[in-house]
């Protein structure tokens, strides 16, 4: 009893301490947005502390399994910094717990944080007290600030009895994402299990390359952008290993080659629809690629002329297009083959997008017979809804998105392999449809989006279709769009419905939104307040930029007028 008293004294004595080692300035407030808390990488301190404080009492909590932190700002400058919680499975942290991830990082005071907390683990049932392990990992991207953010994280961890800290070192998002995932799983989590899971399943995806379809071979040559930051580093890395691909890395991050996100990046050439830095007139035709500064973001690129430096754009929805083609086609030859007809596999299809996906690729994946649902934005909530289907696909339009598998659907597929192998049915075409399949299972990072296993994908399928960037391009034509900004007094006041496609409340925004969407062919416009910046969002498609960008402006004057 009396060694209980000392350890309940020790655990109140660290968490006073180290809220005291982090004051919070005064007037500063962070909140948790669409990806965790994001701010000025010198303010951040308080609330990446507080954050490794809340990862450790998370693992306490799931009685013990290893919970990720990742330090990044994914596209903002280079100035900016952010911290983002992964829990057990991989994915986000349970949104069930942002309100109390938001009031510890404002807890103005440490005797604030203190009863903030024993009042949290008391509800919760959570077992503080030292009896208990917690793990928690961590990984930062290149930052400036990055190493000292850790060190604040390792701090806010260290201060919870039975909490362990293991340092992955600088990482991508998703990496640290698919760490704490196989280490939870109890499968090999480290770096080099990660690139190596990636590079065979990669080359059997190859492998399994129809051999009688004749046509071209599709151009090996890739150029990608790393938005000077941590992917390009990481593709530099395992590059050579890629069998048939031949990669160039720009932006790579490299001292002097530019700074990171600045004129480069996912982010940049998704909005801009120029080409970044460090491309020009002897890139015309060649195949390209934008990650973003943590590599959780994928679109594609071609410059199509010498005289401007516009690009044809390939962004999330025609990523997730593909993907959908490629995974409908495996499923359908293994469930049509005459021969075989006794070995089917049902598998329920999911497609999620939001309401930034283009209406073209929503009429095109729904013109296939494919499911299609919309959940607000955020790859939290798309990901939970992904969870839903056998084979869930999501993106978004910026690029990040992923595939996930059920398990049940994963060892139907496996049993289904088997059986097919052990028969002399182990060269038929159903056969290399599961092999395919299981090879993306494995490829895909289910954790989490993760641009570099889904370039690597995308590689694998263009090879397969033998698709050059234009025929994959020319899928569909995107409706002309426009995004626009909002700066309101506050953005809360604007609350949305329906995923966020209608806007509740001030209801009389919505009947003006209605109103002056009525006027365009083919219009749709929504509103919804950011989640990562402080203002709301216009987002508005037509028939015609010129349109596109007249009702986004219309709009953006009604919120203004009403809000401003
Ligand atoms: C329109 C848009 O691109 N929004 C982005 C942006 O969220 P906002 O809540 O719109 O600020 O940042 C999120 C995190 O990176 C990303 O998931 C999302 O897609
Ligand atoms: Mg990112």
């Amino acid at each position: 009893m009396a060694a209980d008293q000392e350890q309940e004294q020790e655990q109140r004595r660290r968490l006073l301490d180290v809220a005291s080692r982090f004051p919070l300035p005064t007037g500063c407030r962070f909140s948790y947005g669409t990806a965790g808390f994001r701010a000025d990488g010198a303010t951040m301190a308080p609330a990446v502390c507080r954050a490794g404080i809340l990862a450790a009492l998370r693992s306490l909590k799931l009685a013990g399994a290893a919970v990720g932190i990742v330090i990044t700002a994914s596209h903002n400058p280079i100035g900016d910094n952010g911290v983002k919680i992964a829990d057990p499975d991989g994915g986000m942290m349970d949104q069930q717990w942002e309100p109390f991830a938001a009031a510890l990082a404002n807890a103005p005071d440490p005797d604030a944080l203190l009863q903030l907390v024993l009042q949290f683990v008391k509800d919760e049932g959570i077992p503080l007290g030292g009896h208990h392990t917690a793990q928690v990992l961590l990984g930062r991207d290149t930052r400036p600030t990055g190493e000292y953010l850790l060190d604040a994280a390792l701090q806010g961890i260290n201060a919870i009895l039975g909490a362990q800290a293991i340092d992955m070192g600088i990482l991508t998002t998703p990496q640290l994402h698919w760490m704490v995932r196989s280490k939870n799983k109890g499968i090999k989590a480290s770096e080099s299990d990660y690139f190596t899971q990636l590079i065979n399943s990669f080359r059997r995806m190859l492998e399994l390359l129809p051999k009688d379809k004749g046509g071209d071979e599709l151009a090996k040559k890739l150029i990608v952008d790393g938005a000077n930051g941590i992917g390009g580093v990481k593709l530099e890395q395992i590059k050579a290993e890629l069998s048939g691909l031949d990669i160039i890395v720009r932006n790579s991050g490299k001292e002097g080659e530019g700074i990171l996100n600045h004129l480069c990046g996912a982010d940049f050439v998704q909005k801009e629809r120029v080409t970044p830095h460090g491309f020009g007139p002897e890139d015309v035709g060649v195949r390209c690629a934008s990650l973003d500064g943590d590599a959780d973001r994928l679109i594609y690129f071609q410059m199509s002329s010498s005289s401007d430096n516009k690009v044809d754009l390939v962004d999330g929805d025609k990523i997730l297009s593909l993907f959908a083609l490629f995974i409908r086609e495996q499923l359908d030859v293994i469930n049509n083959n005459g021969s075989q007809v006794d070995k089917s596999l049902p598998a329920r299809l999911g497609i999620v997008q939001t309401a930034y996906a283009n209406g073209a690729s929503t009429q095109f994946l729904k013109g296939l017979g494919l499911e299609v649902v919309f959940t607000p934005t955020g790859v939290k909530y798309l990901h939970k809804k992904a969870l839903e289907y056998d084979i869930g696909i999501y993106f978004e339009a910026n690029g990040h998105g992923t595939v996930v598998f059920s398990e049940d659907f994963i060892s139907q597929l496996e049993s289904l392999s088997n059986d097919l192998s052990s028969q002399a049915a182990n060269c038929s075409a159903q056969y290399h449809a599961a092999m395919r399949l299981m090879a993306a299972t494995q490829l895909i990072n289910q954790a989490v989006g993760d641009a570099l296993s889904g370039l690597l994908l995308v590689e694998a399928i263009l090879q397969y279709k033998r698709w050059s960037f234009q025929n994959w391009c020319e899928l569909y034509s995107d409706l002309p769009s426009r995004q626009l900004k909002v700066k309101v007094v506050d953005r809360s006041s604007i609350v949305t419905t329906d995923a966020e496609t209608k806007v509740s409340q001030p209801s009389s925004l919505q009947e003006l939104i209605d109103k002056e969407t009525a006027n365009y062919t083919q219009g749709r416009c929504f509103v919804r307040p950011s989640g990562t910046e402080d203002v709301v969002r216009v987002y508005a498609e037509a028939s015609t930029q010129v349109e596109a960008d007249s009702l986004a402006k219309s709009v953006a004057h009604h919120v203004e007028r009403l809000l401003g």
